[in-house]
């Protein structure tokens, strides 16, 4: 059978590197291109590359995946920064690209992907939750996609069930004190060298908490996710949000 032809954009980076080791092991697949920061993007087409796992920065996500749906090339895409805008274009883009696919998911590991659905299942069963994300201070964004994610979830899944709002008689408090908004639910951001990626879902009712904790300790923890995404994206055409989807999870 032949090998599934893939490329990694980033792939000097933290996650990118990681990424390239992880496809060269990958019995099924062959690296056909690995393009760090000024490498050309003819190089995709020209490889034959079917995938590109998308792994650089906010700033250059969009012209990486505009490249690869003119050329019909399937994405997989960890970088964060995701806006309702930017899916929009990344939507009109694939409606140009029929047939092709593109996976962004915000967290590729097994653990992460589990702690928002079990965030999700939990959220309207107690009254208070907070989202508390950990990450290394190399990381550029705040907060981070995968608390972006996990907060957006446990917002929608109070919504369906009809949570009161968290109570919060906090009056006043310093810019940031609380953390940041979405979608009602507070973020907190954590940047401290020694971590890698962590992420904590406190959930507190009448006399209990419960909290959901995920810890990656190495970039090795995302790479399953992202061969499974390489391998399902080039038989899924669309936008696919959240590698739960490839996992039988929804
Ligand atoms: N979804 C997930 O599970 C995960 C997602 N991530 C996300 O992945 C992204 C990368 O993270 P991380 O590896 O830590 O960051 P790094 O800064 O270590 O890596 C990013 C790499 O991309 C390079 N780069 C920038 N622009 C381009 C371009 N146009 N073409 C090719 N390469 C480019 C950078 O080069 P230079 O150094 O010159 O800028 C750098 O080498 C972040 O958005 C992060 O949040 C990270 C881990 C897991
Ligand atoms: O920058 C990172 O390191 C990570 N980024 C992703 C995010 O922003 O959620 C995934 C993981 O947390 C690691």
């Amino acid at each position: 059978m032949s090998k599934l032809r893939v490329a990694v954009l980033g792939a000097k980076g933290r996650i990118g590197s990681e990424a390239v080791r992880a496809v060269e092991a990958a019995e099924d697949m062959e690296l056909v291109a690995a393009l760090g920061r000024g490498d050309g993007l003819e190089a995709l087409a020209e490889s034959g590359a079917q995938v590109a796992v998308e792994l650089t920065t906010p700033a250059s996500v969009m012209d990486n995946l505009d490249y690869c749906l003119r050329h019909g090339i399937h994405a997989v895409v960890g970088t964060t920064g995701w806006t309702d805008e930017r899916l929009a274009q990344l939507n009109g883009w694939l409606d140009a690209s029929p047939g092709t696919g593109v996976l962004i998911a915000p967290n590729f590991s097994i653990g992460a992907v589990l702690t928002m659905k079990f965030a999700q299942i939990a959220a309207p069963y107690f009254e208070s939750v907070e989202v508390v994300e950990l990450h290394h201070p190399n990381k550029v964004d705040a907060p981070s996609g995968t608390a972006t994610r996990t907060a957006q979830l446990i917002a929608q899944a109070r919504q369906k069930a009809g949570s009161a709002p968290a109570p919060d008689a906090t009056a006043t408090a310093l810019d940031g004190a609380r953390g940041a908004n979405v979608d009602g639910v507070p973020v907190h951001a954590i940047r401290l060298r020694g971590l890698l990626a962590h992420q904590e879902v406190l959930l507190g009712g009448e006399g209990e908490t419960l909290t959901v904790r995920h810890d990656s300790l190495h970039h090795s923890s995302f790479m399953p996710g992202i061969l499974l995404g390489a391998r399902q994206v080039v038989t899924t055409p669309g936008l696919t949000f959240g590698l739960e989807h490839f996992l039988d999870l929804n």
